[in-house]
């Protein structure tokens, strides 16, 4: 697999999950453009391009583990890990896990939290695809990296449904290769 990429220009498909992308203006708070993907999920065309264009990216290569970040990571990540036939671990907000957990702090566009795994959910030497909505800083991956090499896995690439466009990708390190689906330019 090579080093990320984005969907080829011609494949319709990415249009339309685009265009089910409602775009919130000042929400949460003013100058962010908010990306909402609840609309796609309301649009079952473009919820099923999405999940397809994801697992036409992984299948046939050798995934052991899809992990999907909480809250809208897990939206994504779940039905690929399903199509895929692999195992599935949510990474969750602090204090929501009940085992023992794997932590890692990290700052976002407008907040610093947490992330947290169980112990013993990535095995090492496992293979691992981070699924995330969106992409804007490129902190949570990060800490998703982070918190999947601790347990031993090996990150073979991050899925992100949208890049804003923020410089997100290019701060990643050189070991998270990033696949994109839509490519947006904010200027938040
Ligand atoms: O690239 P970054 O700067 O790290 O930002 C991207 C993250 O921000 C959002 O999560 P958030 O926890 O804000 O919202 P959610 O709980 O709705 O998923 C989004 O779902 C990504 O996980
Ligand atoms: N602009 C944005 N829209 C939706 N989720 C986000 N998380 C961080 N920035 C965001």
């Amino acid at each position: 697999m090579g080093k990320g990429g984005s969907v080829g220009a011609d494949d319709e498909r990415v249009q339309t999950i685009c265009d089910a992308i409602r775009v919130i203006p000042d929400f949460p708070k003013p100058g962010i453009q908010f990306q909402d993907v609840t609309t796609i999920l309301l649009d079952p065309t473009a919820f099923k391009h999405t999940i397809d264009l994801l697992v036409e990216r992984y299948q046939g290569q050798k995934v052991d583990v899809v992990a999907g970040f909480e809250a809208r990571g897990l939206i994504f990540g779940a039905p690929l890990a399903v199509a895929l036939g692999c195992a599935f671990v949510p990474l969750r907000k602090p204090g929501k896990l009940p085992g023992a957990t794997l932590s890692e702090e990290y700052v976002t566009e407008y907040s610093t939290d947490r992330i947290e795994m169980h112990v013993g959910a990535v095995q090492a030497g496992q293979r691992v695809v981070l699924v995330d909505d969106l992409i804007a800083t490129g902190g949570t991956l990060r800490a998703g990296l982070d918190l999947v090499k601790k347990a031993g896995g090996d990150v073979v690439e991050a899925a992100a449904v949208i890049d804003l466009g923020l410089g997100g990708r290019q701060k990643l390190p050189e070991d998270l290769p990033l696949f994109v689906i839509v490519e947006k330019q904010l200027d938040e």
